[in-house]
């Protein structure tokens, strides 16, 4: 159940203002890190910090408690918004446990203060409880506040998660036994690694998202309750009844070329195969991609009308890797909410496999660990229901201590994976959380 009725009364306003530059730099230092919450692509998207309202939910209910919950909320909401775009007005940030059974709670928490733009248009909304004032700042004050851009790092020291590293391609290796079986077709193992302080002192989250929000600027750089990341694959996106969904799935190292072993009969020298192209031509890689795809269609069919879904993945290009990705469209026909299509469309098998209730104990069984939020849902919905909700990946979660931090990277196994290169793919996954961490060279 949740763990906090809303409140009697919440009331919300929302105004067009003037922001330029980075909305990061918007938030106060002296914010508590897990109050922070951020959804940002190419410098657009929201910030925001307080708690007017939150609830925790846990087990196979998490989902269903959560939009119960919301759904009182905005019924008792009195919002004035005069932005009228989506995330405007009332507006709560989410992340959720990848597993019923994890010990991490899911959340579903109402900023105090919100800094959106879209396209160019920017507003600020802000909640007040009951017979609260608003506050008196508002709106000069704050707006004018900009906090240094790339505070130093904090010093960090990376150990071994839960598996070492040198053990996960026999990990892997089971995966692919079981695949051989027959008993699943597609597994998506992850492992952790874990980062603290080097002095034991806090780890702070403003460097870590300006870091991922600069290098990683076509993806969605996330916060919410702790969880911090940088992910590029959208579960779910529903805008004025568009419903759009992006899906990852079949990834290559950017830079991996390769000399083709096969003679050049021609006598012509043999040149590096771009890895575009070795990825777009990987039958294990398409196979994977077409399992997540599948699951993600099969999900979104009941929901909507005239969903489109390409014959072909492109590549998907981000600054350590290539993802073969798929984005499928439709018309929103059932009148869901956002976050009613994220629970639904939870876990694809980009992140969990093929059948899924198979793959997922395969997971539970050889993963050895409590994947807590990461590859769980993460984003946000507004008052009329529409919303973005991305797929928790490339992040870490802080520890409640906050001096530590663990960083998750997982892969789709098939029946033709390699475990040695599973193992180097989980690494440069990483490579995102490492980097804003100050952990990786490039
Ligand atoms: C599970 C992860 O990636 C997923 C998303 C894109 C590509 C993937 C892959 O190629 O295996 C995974 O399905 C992760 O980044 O931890």
């Amino acid at each position: 159940m949740p763990s906090l009725p809303p409140p009697s009364r919440l009331r919300v306003r929302s105004v067009p203002v003037d922001v330029t530059g980075d909305l990061l730099t918007r938030v106060p230092d002296e914010v508590d890190p897990r109050e922070v919450v951020t959804w940002l692509r190419e410098g657009d998207g929201m910030v925001g910090w307080g708690r007017a309202a939150v609830v925790r939910t846990t087990g196979s209910r998490r989902f269903a408690d959560a939009e119960d919950w919301w759904d009182r909320l905005r019924a008792l909401a009195e919002v004035e918004d005069e932005v009228r775009v989506a995330g405007s007005g009332l507006v709560a940030f989410g992340s959720f446990a990848y597993a019923a059974d994890s010990c991490d709670t899911s959340v579903l928490t109402v900023p105090r203060v919100v800094i959106g733009r879209r396209d160019g248009q920017a507003w600020v909304t802000h909640v007040v409880l009951d017979e609260e004032p608003w506050p008196a700042a508002h709106p000069a004050r704050m707006l004018a506040r900009s906090n240094p851009r790339l505070q130093e790092l904090d010093p960090v020291v990376e150990s071994e998660g839960t598996v070492p590293a040198d053990r996960w391609p026999q990990v892997v290796a089971r995966a692919i036994d079981r695949i051989g079986s027959g008993a699943v077709d597609k597994v998506v193992l992850a492992r952790d690694v874990t980062v603290r302080h080097r002095d034991g002192g806090i780890v702070r989250v403003a460097p870590v998202l300006e870091r991922l929000q600069r290098r990683y600027a076509a993806t969605w750089t996330f916060a919410v309750d702790g969880l911090l990341g940088a992910t590029p694959e959208m579960l779910v996106r529903l805008q004025g009844g568009r419903v759009r969904s992006r899906v990852l799935a079949g990834t290559i190292r950017r830079g991996a070329h390769s000399i083709p072993d096969a003679p050049q009969g021609d006598g012509s020298t043999a040149h590096p195969v771009d890895p575009r192209l070795r990825l777009v031509s990987s039958v294990k890689d398409l196979e994977e991609h077409a399992y997540a795809v599948r699951s993600v269609a099969d999900a979104l069919d009941p929901h909507c009308s005239d969903l489109q879904v390409p014959a072909a993945p492109y590549v998907l290009e981000l600054p350590d890797v290539y993802h073969l990705a798929t984005d499928l469209t439709g018309q929103m026909r059932s009148g869901a909410t956002s976050l009613r299509l994220a629970a639904a469309l939870h876990p694809s098998a980009a992140v969990c496999g093929t059948p899924t209730h198979v793959a997922d104990g395969v997971i539970a069984e050889l993963e050895g660990m409590d994947r807590g939020r990461y590859a769980g849902p993460v984003g946000w919905v507004d008052g009329d229901g529409d919303g973005d909700w991305g797929i928790a990946l490339r992040c870490g979660e802080l520890a409640a201590d906050r001096r530590s931090m663990r960083i998750f990277a997982g892969g789709g196994i098939v029946a033709a994976s390699d475990p040695h290169a599973e193992l180097a793919e989980t690494e440069v996954k990483l490579t995102a959380m490492r980097h804003a961490l100050g952990l990786a060279t490039r």
